[in-house]
C-alpha cells in the first residue's frame, strides 16, 4: 500500500536574498514499512522533500506544481487542525541535532512520557530500553545536556516512534555523531521501524553508510529524483551518470596509486525550472539534447532520469564503477 506519494512536486523559496527552486518536479512513492534512503549532495532538495512530507515547509516555501499525498490525502489540502492530527498520529521526525530538538529544561523521561498513550513510568523505561539505552532509570532522570550525542539521538528516536507513526523522516540523523556509533544508530532506526511497520525516509549525504540498512536507495539531484532502486542494484549497476559519479567520489574507493575522483563542478542553485537536465553541465556524457529538454523517467522501476540511459554501458564499462564496501 502506498503511504507517501510525491507527484512531480515543485517547491521554491522566496527570500529577500532571491529565489531558490528547491524541488523541480520530484516524484517518489514509499510503501508502508519501506526503508528508504534519499541521497544527494547538499542543495539537492532532500530536506525540502522531507519537510514537505511532514507538512512542515516554512512560510517562505511555495508549491508551484505537483502534489504530495500521505495515506492518499494531499498534505497541501489539509486545514491546520487536520494537518496537526496527521503529524501527531502518522508522522515522526528525527533531526541531526537531537539534543537541540529536546527541551533543555526538562528531564528526558517526562518529555518522552508526553508522547505516550499510556504515559506511566514503566512504559517510559521500556521505551528507553527499546532504543538500547543502558541504565534507563538514570537516563529518564537526566536533562538533555547530561547525555552524550548518541544517547540524546536514541531518546529522540524513542520520542519520534512513541506513537508508532506510519512514516518516520530522519534528516541526517548521524551527521553529528562519532563514526563508531553512526552505524549503531542507523541499525537502531532501521530495526525499530521494521519492528513497528513504520516506513523510514532517511535523508543523507552518506551513500554507502546507509546502504546496508535500507531496502531502497533514492538519488536526488537538482530537486528531482534521478534514480531509485534496491541498494544492490544502484550500487553495483548505477545507471545515472550522477550516481556513478557519487560512487566514484566515495572516500576509500581510491585505487592504489590512484586518486579519489570527485564530480567536477558544483551542484546547481536553481532559480527556476531547469530547461534541460540539471546535471548536464557536470556530465561527461552530455550531448545536445541534454541541455535542450528535460529528461523524463525511464518506464521501468528505477525511473532513471537520463536522456542517455541505456546508451552509456557501451561508453563506460561497469568495471569502472568501484566496488563499495557495505
Ligand atoms: N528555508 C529556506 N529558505 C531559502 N532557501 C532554502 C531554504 N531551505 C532550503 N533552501 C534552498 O533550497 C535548495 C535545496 O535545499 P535543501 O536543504 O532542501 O537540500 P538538501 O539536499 O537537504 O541540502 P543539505 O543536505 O545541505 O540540507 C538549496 O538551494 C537551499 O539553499
Amino acid at each position: 500500500m502506498t503511504l507517501l506519494d510525491v507527484r512531480d512536486l515543485a517547491v521554491r523559496y522566496d527570500t529577500p536574498h532571491g529565489v531558490s527552486q528547491a524541488l523541480d518536479g520530484a516524484s517518489l512513492t514509499v510503501a508502508a514499512g519501506e526503508l528508504v534512503a534519499v541521497v544527494g549532495e547538499s542543495g539537492s532538495g532532500k530536506s525540502t522533500l522531507g519537510m514537505a512530507a511532514l507538512g512542515l515547509l516554512p512560510a517562505s516555501a511555495q508549491r508551484l506544481t505537483g502534489d504530495l499525498l500521505v495515506d492518499g490525502e494531499s498534505v497541501f489540502g489539509l486545514d491546520p487542525p487536520r494537518l496537526r492530527r496527521l503529524r501527531r498520529t502518522r508522522l515522526g521526525l528525527v533531526l541531526q541535532d537531537a539534543a537541540g530538538s529536546l527541551d533543555p529544561t526538562r528531564r528526558v523521561g517526562r518529555q518522552l512520557a508526553e508522547h505516550l498513550d499510556r504515559p506511566g513510568r514503566a512504559d517510559v523505561l521500556s521505551r528507553l530500553e527499546q532504543v538500547r539505552l543502558p541504565d534507563v532509570e538514570r537516563v529518564a532522570r537526566s536533562y538533555p545536556h547530561q547525555l552524550s550525542g548518541g544517547m540524546a539521538q536514541r531518546v529522540a528516536i524513542a520520542i519520534a516512534l512513541a506513537r508508532s507513526p506510519g512514516l518516520l523522516v530522519a534528516d541526517e540523523p548521524t551527521a553529528a555523531l562519532d563514526t563508531e556509533i553512526k552505524h549503531d544508530v542507523l541499525r537502531l532506526l532501521a530495526d525499530s521501524c521494521r519492528e513497528r511497520g513504520t516506513a523510514l525516509l532517511v535523508l543523507t549525504h552518506d551513500l554507502t553508510g546507509i546502504a546496508a540498512y535500507c531496502t531502497r536507495l533514492v538519488v536526488m539531484y537538482g530537486g528531482r529524483v534521478v534514480e531509485t532502486g534496491p541498494p544492490d542494484d544502484v550500487l553495483e549497476r548505477p545507471r545515472h551518470p550522477y550516481t556513478r559519479g557519487l560512487l566514484h567520489a566515495v572516500p576509500g574507493q581510491e585505487t592504489v596509486g590512484g586518486t579519489l575522483r570527485s564530480i567536477a563542478g558544483s551542484p546547481p542553485v536553481l532559480t527556476g525550472p531547469s530547461a534541460g537536465c540539471a546535471f548536464a553541465p557536470r556530465c561527461e556524457f552530455r550531448v545536445d539534447r541534454c541541455d535542450a529538454r528535460r529528461p523524463e523517467p525511464s518506464a521501468d522501476a528505477a525511473r532513471v532520469l537520463c536522456h542517455r540511459d541505456g546508451e552509456l554501458d557501451a561508453v563506460v564499462t561497469l568495471d569502472e564503477v568501484p566496488e563499495v564496501s557495505r
